[in-house]
C-alpha cells in the first residue's frame, strides 16, 4: 500500500500543475494539490498504523528492551524517556524520510549495474581493485570504501549521468534577486536543472561518455557547482553520507561476489522514464553467477 501511495504521489508531482500559473485552475483544473493532500492523509494513516503495531508488539515484551528491534522500535523506546521530543509525528516523518531515501539510493544502483554491463572493462577494473584491497576471504565493509577510489568514482560517474533528482527539489525565492542576469521576484518557484549542469559539454569533456576516471583526476573535483547530485547549500541532502555508504557497500559486494552478464547480446537499454525522478524505463534483466571462491563468504551473510 505504501508503494501505491508513493507511486501515485510521484506521478502527480511529475505532472504540470496549471494552478501554479493560472490561479483559477486550482479550483476548476485536475485539483492536483487536493489529490496530493489526500495522499498525504492516507500516508499518515498508514504510517500511524505501523507505529501502533510496533507499540503493541513492544508492550507484549516483559522488559523495556527493544528486543533487537528496528528503527521504529528504537524510536518508540526513546519516546518513553522523552515523549515531548519523540512524538508519533516525528517517528512517522523519520520513517518516510528513510523509505524515500532508500528509493533514491536503489535507483543509482540499477543505473550503475546497467552501465557496467555496457562497459565490461570498467567492471573488470573495479573487480580487480576490490580483489586487491579487500581480497576474497571476507565481504567488503564500510572502512574499505575509503580505499576503493575506483568503485567510488563509478558511483560518482553514475550520479553525474543519472542523478535520481535531476531538478533538485523546487525552491522558492525568499526575496527579489537577480540570477545570471534574470530578475527573480520574491516567491518564485525555482527549479535547478542539475542534470543539464552535470552533462554540459562546456564544462565536462565528452559528458555523454561513461568514464569514471574523470573522478580520479581533477575533472570531477568539486570546483564551483558542476557536480551536485545531492544539491547544495542549506537544503542540501542530509542523507548524502548514508547514501554513498549504502550504495558503495551494496554495489561493492555485488561486484565482489558475482560475475555479471547481459541477458542477451544487445547493449542494456538505457532509456529513461519521464517523471520527477530519473528512473530506468525498462527494468534491468541480467545473468549473474557466484564468482569462484566467493560461496564461503556469501554463506556467512
Ligand atoms: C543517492 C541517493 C540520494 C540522492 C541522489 C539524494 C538527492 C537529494 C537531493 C537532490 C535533494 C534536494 C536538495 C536541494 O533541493 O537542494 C535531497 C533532499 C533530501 N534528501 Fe536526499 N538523496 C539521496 C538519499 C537520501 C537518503 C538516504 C536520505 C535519508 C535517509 C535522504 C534525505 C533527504 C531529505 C530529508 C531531503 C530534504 C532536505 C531539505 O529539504 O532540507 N536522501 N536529496
Amino acid at each position: 500500500m505504501f508503494r501505491e501511495i508513493h507511486e501515485e504521489t510521484f506521478s502527480l508531482a511529475s505532472m504540470p500543475n496549471f494552478g501554479d500559473f493560472i490561479p483559477i485552475m486550482k479550483w476548476i483544473g485536475p485539483r492536483t494539490e487536493k489529490r496530493l493532500a489526500d495522499l498525504q492523509i492516507k500516508r499518515e494513516r498508514f504510517m500511524q498504523n505501523m507505529v501502533e503495531e510496533h507499540r503493541k508488539r513492544l508492550a507484549s515484551f516483559d522488559s523495556d528492551e527493544t528486543q533487537g528491534g528496528n528503527m521504529i522500535d528504537i524510536l518508540l523506546s526513546l519516546q518513553k524517556t522523552d515523549p515531548e521530543f519523540y512524538k508519533d509525528e516525528m517517528i512517522r516523518s523519520l520513517v518516510v524520510v528513510q523509505l524515500l531515501g532508500t528509493e533514491s539510493s536503489v535507483n543509482p544502483m540499477e543505473w550503475a549495474i546497467s552501465l557496467l554491463l555496457n562497459h565490461p572493462k570498467v567492471l573488470k577494473k573495479a573487480q580487480a581493485e576490490i580483489d586487491n584491497i579487500v581480497g576474497q576471504e571476507r565481504l567488503i565493509n564500510e572502512t574499505d570504501l575509503a580505499r576503493l577510489p575506483y568503485v567510488c568514482a563509478i558511483i560518482n560517474e553514475t550520479l553525474r549521468m543519472y542523478p535520481p533528482g535531476p531538478l533538485l527539489m523546487p525552491h522558492e525565492s525568499s526575496q527579489d534577486c537577480t540570477v545570471g542576469g534574470y530578475r527573480v521576484p520574491r516567491g518564485t518557484m525555482l527549479l535547478v536543472n542539475m542534470w543539464a549542469i552535470q552533462n554540459d559539454p562546456k564544462i565536462w569533456v565528452d559528458p555523454e561518455k561513461f568514464r569514471p576516471e574523470r573522478f580520479e583526476d581533477n575533472e570531477g573535483m568539486r570546483d564551483g557547482f558542476k557536480f551536485l547530485p545531492f544539491g547544495t547549500g542549506r537544503r542540501r541532502c542530509p542523507g548524502d553520507g548514508l547514501a554513498m555508504c549504502v550504495i558503495g557497500l551494496t554495489l561493492g559486494s555485488l561486484i565482489q561476489c558475482f560475475e555479471w552478464e547481459k541477458a542477451n547480446e544487445e547493449m542494456v537499454d538505457m532509456r529513461e522514464k519521464s517523471g520527477f525522478q530519473l528512473a530506468k524505463d525498462r527494468p534491468l534483466h541480467v545473468k549473474c553467477r557466484i564468482r569462484p571462491g566467493m560461496d564461503e563468504v556469501l554463506s556467512q551473510i
